[in-house]
């Protein structure tokens, strides 16, 4: 039997992961997709990267819908979801009612703090993986997917018990941890030599040290009137927002997680001096988002980090200035919206 595996959200991030994992030995990859499903059943994904040339990639089944999927009655390894984290919006693990067995992974790739918890919620004995990643993918076209730079995976389980001070480990864990190193080794098999394995606590931290990121460069494109990364980066007041946002995010992180911060992460300093370096002309997602009338990963950014750190008695006061403002400016456009129909 092959290992099956079923993206949910077939996007630009989970097709590309998708289309590697099915280049690596005895894996049969499907995917769930909404409005790309039919480009998908007819042609397959067809994948551009600098990496690995372009490729097409066929999914051993294409589904339109959950109930589908659900009614092919296959058995899952793992469920890899890469929607964008919409929990304001959508409550996806919905999406997984039905397709969760003893033997299935749900596996979220996804940015953002607090994605895990729905799911955890819906599924209480499945086994989590979180994963975060450093890449830079968009879909153009239904169907083709463009793959930019960068491959790094950071995947460990989600194991929250740990967190409460207790060491116990539930029965459960091991499963989970053997999960997490099969599906590392499944996506070095499919050429991604950067896919790494983390423990629970070294995954967390690496959500946040993403989070530093993203709650930095993505809100302050969006509130600057859509400045690309770069020149952010060496604008002399954004530039210095920008480090402050950085070193709020970096200073609670351990506070929140109990441990000093791991010293291979970057520094905010690193961050942005790469940042400055980077003449490719981008802009961040959720300003391309905030473009297109797109809906904000605000909550999982900037809402769910702020909560988290609030529960713990601090307060996050660059990252929560951004968030009312955002939050407010969507709340507006989407009234508006509304209001016109
Ligand atoms: N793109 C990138 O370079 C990076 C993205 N990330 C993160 O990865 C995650 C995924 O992002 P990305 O791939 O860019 O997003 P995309 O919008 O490209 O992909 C998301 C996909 O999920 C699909 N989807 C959403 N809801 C459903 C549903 N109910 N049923 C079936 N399919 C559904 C969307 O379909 P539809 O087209 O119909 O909306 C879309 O194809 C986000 O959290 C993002 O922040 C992290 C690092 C880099
Ligand atoms: C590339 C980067 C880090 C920019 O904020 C990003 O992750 C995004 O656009 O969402």
């Amino acid at each position: 039997m092959p290992t099956r595996i079923l993206l949910v959200g077939a996007g630009a991030i989970g097709a590309f992961y998708g289309s590697r994992l099915a280049c690596a030995p005895n894996t049969a990859v499907s995917a769930l997709c909404r409005s790309s499903y039919k480009a998908v059943k007819a042609n397959g994904f067809k994948v551009t990267s600098p990496n690995y040339g372009d490729s097409m990639f066929r999914p051993e089944h294409t589904f339109g819908s959950p109930d589908e999927a659900k009614q092919a009655a296959l058995s899952w390894d793992y469920l890899l979801v890469a929607t964008k984290a919409l929990p304001d919006v959508n409550d996806d693990s919905t999406l997984l009612e039905g397709l969760v067995g003893p033997e299935t992974s749900i596996v979220l790739v996804q940015n953002g703090l607090g994605v895990e918890e729905p799911y955890r919620k819906r599924f209480p004995k499945a086994s989590i993986l979180s994963a975060v990643t450093i890449a830079s993918a968009v879909q153009p076209n239904h169907g083709s997917i463009t793959h930019n730079r960068w491959t790094r995976i950071s995947i460990g389980p989600y194991l929250p018990h740990l967190d409460s001070g207790s060491t116990t480990a539930e029965p459960s864990d091991d499963t989970a941890t053997q999960k997490n190193s099969r599906l590392v080794e499944l996506l070095k098999a499919g050429g991604i030599a950067d896919a790494e394995l983390y423990d629970h606590a070294g995954l967390q931290f690496v959500r946040w040290h993403k989070i530093a990121i993203n709650a930095a460069m993505n809100p302050s494109s969006v509130l600057s009137g859509g400045t690309g990364n770069q020149e952010m980066s060496t604008d002399p007041e954004l530039s210095r927002h920008l480090l402050a946002v950085m070193n709020e995010v970096l200073e609670t992180a351990p506070k929140v997680l109990g441990k000093p911060l791991p010293p291979k992460l970057a520094s905010a300093e690193r961050i942005l001096g790469s940042t400055k370096k980077n003449s490719s002309g981008s802009k961040p997602s959720m300003q391309i988002d905030w473009e297109k009338g797109n809906r904000l990963e605000l909550e999982v950014i900037l809402g769910n980090p702020i909560r988290i750190a609030r529960d713990k008695g601090i307060e996050m006061p660059r990252l929560q200035s951004m968030y009312a403002l955002l939050r407010k400016a969507q709340e507006n456009r989407e009234q508006a919206k509304e209001s016109k129909l």
